[in-house]
């Protein structure tokens, strides 16, 4: 088979994002000579639009950012590459810029009307018209693929990751290095990660009294109230029904406390269309100990007391644990067969 080809069945055999970016980043390496290519990541931070490589090719290995976008000290400010900057603006698919002996292609990766990331193409020598065919090929179909991808990982209806997808993302948070975290510091409320269960007060009287499209309105309007109130690099899902899980990165307690609550707020003052005022029940736990499905069951637990103890209120397990108002997890290891 072609090398070129043989690369493409390679890379669509991946089902995870960043594998299938570094298929891509290998594949365009082999289409020119001294080439370096690397995928961008744009995100919001201070109000601004930044850019910075989330991953890159060096001697035809690829290497990725191990820091979180935020606090990586390679991003910078994307109005500084007016070419790149302009070509989003106008949703155009590639971006060119040429001096003597650099010339770099960008091309944006859109998923829907949104570009989150990009390639960056950069030779020693002008693209020639068939070299920019074939780059633009092998693009499209990562593109396309990439929106496969994403559309299978979504819930139909909000838009949000949907419930197969949180162990991989649950992994991904956990193993990572917490930001903000200073290794000599040995209080008690240091950054974490943490899960916390939302569940919408009462939907199911929503339904019965506006009907299901109100109900569908609803969970779209908390979807997008969820979207707009955590960080771009904490994660939301919705894992069925009227059950959202939200993953928090890099926050002590305090401040973990502070953003469930300033939602649970912000539900309760939203006007939602005809039916008026709806509240959240939340209940959350630190990801630190045990599998997805444990600290899952003690978020639960969290939201079960809410719900019993007068809804629209955020519970916090490990303190209710201390408390003696939930019980323990039996936890997998200790379970006995016989
Ligand atoms: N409109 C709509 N309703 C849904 C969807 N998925 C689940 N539901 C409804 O969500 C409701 C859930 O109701 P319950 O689990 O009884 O809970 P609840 O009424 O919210 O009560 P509490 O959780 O105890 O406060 C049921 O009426 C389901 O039919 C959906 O996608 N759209």
């Amino acid at each position: 088979m072609a090398p070129i080809l043989q690369h493409l069945v390679e890379m669509t055999g991946h089902r995870d994002h960043l594998r299938l970016e570094a298929s891509v980043l290998t594949t365009v390496l082999q289409l020119g000579k001294n080439m370096e290519v690397r995928a961008l990541e744009f995100f919001f931070s201070d109000s601004q639009v930044m850019v910075r490589p989330r991953s890159w090719t060096h001697r035809g290995e690829v290497i990725s950012s191990e820091c979180e976008a935020p606090s990586d000290p390679a991003r910078g400010v994307l109005a500084n590459m007016p070419e790149l900057t302009e070509c989003l603006r106008e949703h155009c698919v590639a971006a060119l810029r040429s001096s003597n002996n650099t010339h770099t292609l960008w091309l944006p990766v859109w998923i829907e009307d949104k570009a989150y990331a990009c390639l960056e193409i950069t030779q020693p020598r002008a693209f020639s018209r068939r070299q920019r065919d074939i780059i633009m090929g092998v693009f499209q179909v990562y593109q396309n693929y990439q929106n496969l991808l994403d559309y299978s990982e979504r819930d139909a209806l909000t838009g949000l990751f949907n419930r197969k997808t949180f162990e991989e993302h649950f992994a991904r948070i956990t193993s990572q290095p917490i930001t903000g975290f200073d290794q000599l510091d040995t209080g008690a409320d240091v950054p974490q990660q943490w899960l916390a269960v939302i569940d919408i007060d009462h939907f199911k009287q929503v339904n019965d009294v506006y009907g299901h499209l109100y109900g569908d309105e609803v969970l779209i309007l908390v979807a997008n109230l969820l979207r707009s109130s955590f960080r771009a690099q904490d994660r939301v899902f919705r894992f069925g029904g009227e059950e959202f899980v939200v993953l928090l990165r890099s926050a002590t307690l305090e401040q973990a406390s502070q953003a469930f609550e300033r939602f649970r707020q912000t539900v309760e003052k939203h006007m939602f269309p005809q039916i008026g005022g709806i509240t959240v029940s939340i209940g959350f736990t630190s990801t630190m100990d045990g599998a997805p499905v444990e600290v899952l069951g003690r978020a639960d637990q969290a939201l079960y007391y809410a719900k019993e103890n007068g809804r629209n209120q955020v519970r916090y397990y490990d303190l209710m644990l201390s408390r003696g108002e939930v019980k323990p997890q039996i936890s997998h290891g200790e379970i006995e067969l016989f």
